[in-house]
């Protein structure tokens, strides 16, 4: 597992966003909130919004759509020049038939659990998607304080993972910092998302550097390859 850093945008000052999106060189994404303060109480940006951003920036887009609907819209994220976009299991009609959709278009597809998602219904569908999203915050704001009872739900996650012999990605979202961020690779988190923790911070890009450290310096899956 390759661990990987994806600082939210949505912590930035968006009176300078496309430096803002310079300001994290180093990060292997760039997380993008999508919100229609419909299936979150908050309304953030949309696709223009992605697309300009994409030519900011030369870090891969992450789009995270707290929408309704995202079967119909999901695809002109890709359009507007996203490299991942994630839907919610909550929101999706058909997600088997949206993450193919994302994929044929040419970009990841992962699918978003909130805290009280169980990740067990989805088992089948996981060879589908890309990545895995655990939300480890209620979805809607940034500067929230992590959930540690998500922790179990990355572990068998991981696990499922394991088990189907899968490449695919699982990342964490909400609340990650360096108080929180060691919990997460031990449970088997590979992708951590970090709004406050990167851009809160005096120099971002050295927070994304330290953030990185911290999580490869844990030792890999050390709370979920031994059945704990
Ligand atoms: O999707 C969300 C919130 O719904 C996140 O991506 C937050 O933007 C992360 O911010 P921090 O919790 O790291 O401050
Ligand atoms: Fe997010």
């Amino acid at each position: 597992m390759a661990v990987q850093i994806s600082p939210s945008i949505l912590s930035a000052d968006f009176s300078r966003l496309a430096e803002e999106a310079r300001a994290v060189e180093g990060a292997d994404w760039l997380h993008v909130d999508v919100m229609d303060n419909h299936f979150v109480p908050n309304l953030t940006l949309g696709a223009p919004v992605v697309e300009a951003l994409s030519r900011a920036t030369d870090t891969p887009l992450d789009c995270h759509l707290m929408i309704e609907d995202p079967d119909r819209w999901a695809a002109g994220f890709v359009e507007a020049g996203a490299g991942s976009v994630t839907f919610h299991a909550e929101a999706a009609a058909a997600p088997v038939r949206l993450a193919r959709e994302i994929r044929a278009k040419g970009a990841r597809a992962a699918m978003a659990l909130k805290p009280a998602t169980p990740v067990e219904p989805y088992e089948d569908l996981l060879p589908e998607l890309d990545m895995l999203l655990v939300m480890t915050v209620e979805p809607g704001f940034g500067g929230q304080a992590f959930l540690d009872i998500t922790l179990p739900k990355i572990r068998r996650t991981r696990e499922l993972i394991a088990k189907h012999g899968l490449e695919m990605w699982l990342q964490v979202d909400g609340g990650v910092s360096a108080d929180t961020i060691e919990r997460c690779a031990e449970a088997g988190a590979d992708v951590f998302v970090a709004g406050s923790a990167v851009y809160g911070a005096d120099d971002p890009a050295a927070a994304v550097r330290a953030l990185r450290r911290q999580a490869e310096e844990t030792p890999a899956g050390a709370g979920w390859a031994c059945g704990h």
